[in-house]
């Protein structure tokens, strides 16, 4: 039989509801006990003080996909994997799973604090139903992978996070799994086991569907080839277009806060940004929208004091995740100022070359000092504006760069 492509994990119409109040909930749960001996239930309903984690997400997954579940801090992320995992059970709606899962949900759930990670490995093998000599089979496996052979007969409780989240997603992908969930733990990791992590998933991609909850986006861009978005609970978006529901992610984040500064001497007035016709770009969603590889211009009033000297300008663009992915120096297109009182600069990129996403520009007007000293900074404004840039489809790579691309005759060896 062809399993190729075949649906292993259904979800349907699924929802879950808590209590923000211990107490209340603990009564619920009496009152609830009692409906369903009497062969009640209200459970589609919400009584004070309770909220849905989950409403109503429904989605397929099959063999080969990897689902990026994404979303704010408390959107339901965990919550609906906790569910799909059988520890919790669901309010309303359906999971159907087939084939054995993985999971690495929690920090340390799964392992017994006082059995060392060798007989972890075995006890979680057994309950993912593999028999003492298939786990004998991967067990050197295992603990390569995880790189703590030097602490694998030390009880899991004296681990660091790092060392039960190595052993934990070493097991939970070893074992190839057909469905594997893994949670944002996975973030406790160094750099290098990341990587290897993720480098294990993409492998494990030919014969499992994978859920990957994680907030570092440039991670689920290169493993995803599906996308859940979650919003208080409920779906913002679901489907094949992974680049549109990080640009969703990213837009529910935007970044108002500033920091200004300077000596004062010079004073931003206004700031603008054009298009290639020199019309301004209005922001009417919270974000000025630039296309990307399209010309656009930036045009700053500014209020000079007479004490200031020579000077030069820079832009500088922000990422979302607070790395300045790029500058716009005057400087290197030799462009020094010197007018006083009320003037007025435009600058303009030919090609916006950064790639699909969210940023914000700062600006910052600092003196030229001819030796290598460090001039003062006149005024400095880190959020004079957030941009989204769109018209690109593929790569999520903050810069992309546009050339030219000619198929030249093979030279013979
Ligand atoms: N056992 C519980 N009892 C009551 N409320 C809960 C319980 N578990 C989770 N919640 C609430 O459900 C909501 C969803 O939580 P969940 O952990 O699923 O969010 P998340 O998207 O995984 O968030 P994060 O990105 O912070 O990990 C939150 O408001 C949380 O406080």
């Amino acid at each position: 039989m062809d399993t190729t492509n075949e649906v292993l994990v259904k979800v349907e119409g699924l929802s879950k509801k808590f209590c923000k109040d211990l107490k209340t909930s603990l009564w619920y749960g009496v009152k609830d006990l009692i409906s369903n001996v009497q062969g009640q239930s209200h459970t589609r309903l919400l009584r004070p003080k309770e909220f849905w984690a989950v409403k109503d997400i429904s989605f397929e997954l099959r063999r080969g996909e990897c689902l990026g579940l994404i979303g704010h801090n408390g959107a339901g992320k965990s919550t609906l994997l906790k569910i799909l995992n059988g520890l919790i059970n669901p309010d309303a709606g359906k999971v159907t799973i087939k084939g054995r899962v993985g999971a690495l949900i929690e920090l340390g759930a799964g392992f017994n604090p006082i059995l060392t990670g060798r007989e972890n490995i075995y006890n979680n093998g057994a309950i993912l139903g593999f028999t003492k000599k298939e786990i004998d089979a991967k067990v050197e496996a295992i603990i390569d992978f995880a790189e703590i052979r030097e602490f694998i007969d030390m009880p899991v409780q004296n681990y660091s996070s790092g060392m039960k989240v190595r052993l934990g997603f070493a097991v939970a992908a070893q074992m190839e799994p057909d469905v594997l969930l893994i949670d944002e733990v996975l973030a406790v990791g160094d750099v290098g086991f990341r990587m290897k992590c993720l480098t294990r998933i993409g492998e494990l991609l030919q014969n499992t569907a994978v859920i990957f909850v994680s907030h570092t986006m440039p991670q689920v861009a290169r493993i995803a080839n599906k996308i859940l978005l979650m919003d208080h609970g409920k779906e913002l978006v679901c489907g094949d277009d992974v680049s549109d529901g990080i640009q969703r992610y990213y837009q529910s984040f935007q970044n108002t806060d500033k920091i200004v500064g300077g000596n004062g001497l010079v004073k931003l007035k206004s700031i603008k940004i054009l298009n290639n016709e020199s019309k301004e770009i209005v922001n009417t969603t919270g974000f000025v929208e630039l296309i990307h590889n399209e010309a656009y211009s930036f045009e700053i009033n500014l209020d000079i004091d007479d004490k200031v000297s020579k000077y030069w300008v820079n832009y500088s663009f922000i990422d979302k995740d607070a790395k300045q992915v790029a500058n716009f120096f005057s400087l290197f297109s030799k462009s020094i100022f010197e007018d006083k009182g009320q003037v007025s600069i435009k600058s303009k990129i030919e090609n916006m070359i950064l790639g699909q996403g969210i940023y914000t520009v700062g600006v910052s007007i600092n003196e030229v000092r001819t030796d290598k000293s460090r001039g003062d900074i006149y005024c400095f404004d880190s959020n004079i504006a957030s941009i989204s840039i769109t018209g690109i489809s593929t790569g999520h790579a903050p810069i992309q760069f546009v050339g030219e691309w000619n198929l030249m005759e093979a030279n013979e060896a």
